[in-house]
């Protein structure tokens, strides 16, 4: 069931909770493709089968490239800022590990309106690996709790997972288009309930339903 929720006209700015926040679109480009390069690199470095020479000459590099990129550290909780599809201010973390545009763990799981609720398209590679060949139970759980996280803001703004309840129905493949999607299914008092399912050819691999509970935010 769906219910019809108005949308929260405008989330509150991050900002005037003493976050930084950063414009989506003023990420530098160089910094998004070093995301990209190094969640390759992850995914080469779980499966490589290079000599042990090979691999102690990369890690040589890779210890230097952590000690030179170890500048200017932004600080935890670091948002970013964009226009939403119906004009509004969405807000994210930069490194969620589901969906921050500055996680290179992140798979990326991005989200957008699609009349009921929210949904998206992810493909999750090896290195979510549960058993083999197929995507690690706490990652699904990850995905859905992001999916019935974002949904839950379209109603209520800030809020926090109270209880979230998970059904594995068939395995998840890693490797393979996934589809992800949640909506709202009603508001009562600071409660938000909200379910989701991830499908993998039209059929639902998991579904889950959580109670999200709105925060008051600090000096609100
Ligand atoms: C700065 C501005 C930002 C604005 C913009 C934001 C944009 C956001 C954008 C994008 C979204 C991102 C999406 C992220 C997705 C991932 C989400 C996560 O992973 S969250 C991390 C894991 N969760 C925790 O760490 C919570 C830990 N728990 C708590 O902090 C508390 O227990 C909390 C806040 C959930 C509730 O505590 P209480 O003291 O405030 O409230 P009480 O009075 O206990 O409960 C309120 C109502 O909730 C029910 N409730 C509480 N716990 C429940 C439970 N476990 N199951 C069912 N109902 C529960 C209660 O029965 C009560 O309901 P009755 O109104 O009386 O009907």
């Amino acid at each position: 069931m769906t219910v019809d929720v108005q949308p929260v006209s405008e989330l509150p700015d991050p900002a005037d909770f003493g976050f930084t926040v950063v414009e989506r679109d003023a990420l530098p480009t160089e910094l998004l493709a070093l995301v990209d390069q190094v969640r390759t690199l992850a995914d080469t470095v779980a499966h490589t089968g290079a000599d042990a020479a090979e691999l102690a000459a990369a890690s040589r590099v890779v210890a230097d490239l952590s000690e030179r990129l170890d500048v200017r550290r932004r600080p935890l909780g670091t948002m970013f800022s964009q226009v939403a599809p119906d004009g509004r201010i969405d807000y994210g973390t930069v490194a969620n590990v589901v969906n921050g545009p500055l996680n290179p763990i992140a798979p990326p799981l991005e989200l957008r309106p699609d009349g009921e609720g929210l949904s998206g398209e992810v493909t999750l590679v090896g290195l979510y690996e549960g058993p083999p060949g197929l995507v690690h139970g706490g990652w699904i759980a990850a995905m859905l709790d992001q999916a019935l996280g974002e949904v839950a803001a379209t109603a209520g703004g800030a809020s926090l997972t109270a209880n979230l309840d998970v059904n594995y129905r068939k395995p998840t493949p890693l490797n393979a288009p996934l589809t992800v999607t949640s909506r709202v299914t009603g508001v009562e008092r600071r409660k938000v309930l909200v379910s989701g399912e991830i499908r993998h050819n039209g059929e639902i691999t998991a579904e889950g339903t959580a109670v999200m509970v709105k925060i008051a935010l600090p000096g609100s």
